[in-house]
């Protein structure tokens, strides 16, 4: 009796440290009669136990401290139509996680040309225990002017590690349009409307920014990317295409930046596989492992992942703003996305350089 009690804490203890501590385990013992089903939910079983504790610990941790107001520790910079608001989503339910107050996207540094303060920036957030982390996400950082925006963060945020989620630029394509669309009709009736389909957008738009940008070229990059960010001002619907020369706008980036405090997260695999993206977002950002990769689970209903509330028991999903083309209602022509593969062909090209790695759809 008291060797079977010994062996349940051994196997706890164990699978609690290779859960917690990503450390691997060789069982040299030889209790056959354990199968690997009852191992796998006692695994589970004491992972979760483990994780209820140490939430609840922390909990209790937070009401002892004092709060004040700081500059964020996470800042999402993009990319729009990437899957920003799933990362958030997920992060959200984290205890430890601070989300800048009224509303996750700030948009600080794209709406206040080059005039910006710690003080101001930090009226944007709540008033935060010291050992909470405070982020917020404005996905129009990445792509957007003024083209100072990486130094402005930097220099205004210097700790805060940045995540920017890459997706496949042709896709975002599709997702970028009928989201205009949808602006459009929702508040300002305008440019959008003209193209009804999104071939025609691209009818119009394709030719006119392949003749102002070209091919991405790595020794005309700040040109280039001068160029994106002018016609940003002049003719806002290039954006919709502009946004997906990941490479260009990288540069700016990388000037501040480098793989310490900027995650460069595949936005192909938060939609197909978030939860072990989740748990590494976690190690990344310093945050207690406590959204499990268990926690994210398919709703077959919304054909997207959702959160699975395990103090309510319940799926939060995100709302019907979201997953609008990439949940399979939604196909381009395969004439469109041919022709998008290869308007983005150098960029990705480049892409892969600068990254030293692929993404799934480079
Ligand atoms: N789990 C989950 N649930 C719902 N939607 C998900 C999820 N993961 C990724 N996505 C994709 O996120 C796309 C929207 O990206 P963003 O949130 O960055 O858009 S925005 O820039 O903030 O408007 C959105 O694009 P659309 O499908 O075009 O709506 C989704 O495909």
């Amino acid at each position: 009796m008291a060797r079977g009690k010994a062996y349940v804490i051994t196997i706890f203890l164990i699978a609690f440290s290779s859960a917690f501590y990503g450390i691997s385990y060789y069982n040299a013992s030889s209790e056959k009669e354990i199968t690997l089903s009852s191992n796998e939910d006692l695994t589970s079983a004491s992972k979760h136990k483990q994780r209820v504790a140490l939430w609840k610990g922390l909990e209790e941790n937070f009401k002892n401290e004092t709060k004040f107001r700081r500059l964020p520790d996470i800042i999402g910079i993009g990319v729009e139509k990437c899957g920003t608001g799933a990362l958030f989503h997920f992060l959200r339910f984290h205890p430890s996680l601070r989300i800048a107050t009224k509303n996750v996207e700030v948009h600080y540094f794209d709406t206040h040309g080059y005039k910006y303060s710690k003080d101001e920036y930090m009226r944007f957030f709540p008033e935060v225990e010291k050992s909470a982390f405070v982020a917020e996400k404005s996905p129009a950082y990445f792509s957007f002017p003024p083209h100072t925006i990486p130094k402005a963060i930097h220099t205004t945020a210097p700790k805060a590690k940045l995540l920017l989620i890459l997706c496949d630029p042709v896709k975002r394509v599709l997702s970028d349009y009928v989201q205009e669309q949808k602006m459009y009709e929702l508040r300002h009736p305008r440019s959008i409307t003209k193209y009804a389909t999104l071939e025609d957008y691209l009818d119009a738009y394709l030719p006119l920014v392949s003749g102002l940008v070209g091919d991405y070229n790595e020794h005309k990059s700040s040109q280039q990317m001068r160029t994106v960010l002018q016609l940003h001002g002049n003719l806002y619907l290039s954006t919709i295409l502009t946004t997906g020369f990941y490479a260009l706008h990288l540069h700016r980036w990388f000037e501040y930046y480098n793989n310490s405090n900027l995650m460069v997260i595949d936005g192909e695999e938060l939609i197909n596989n978030p939860g072990p993206l989740m748990e590494k977002v976690q190690d990344y950002t310093g945050l207690p492992k406590l959204v499990l990769k268990e926690d994210l689970v398919m709703s077959p209903e919304k054909r997207f992942y959702c959160y699975k509330d395990w103090q309510e028991n319940r799926l939060r999903c995100l709302g019907n703003g979201k997953g609008r083309t990439r949940n399979g209602n939604m196909e381009m022509l395969n004439t469109t996305s041919s022709k998008l593969r290869d308007f983005y062909r150098s960029y990705n090209e480049g892409l892969v350089k600068m990254l030293g790695r692929n993404l799934s759809w480079t």
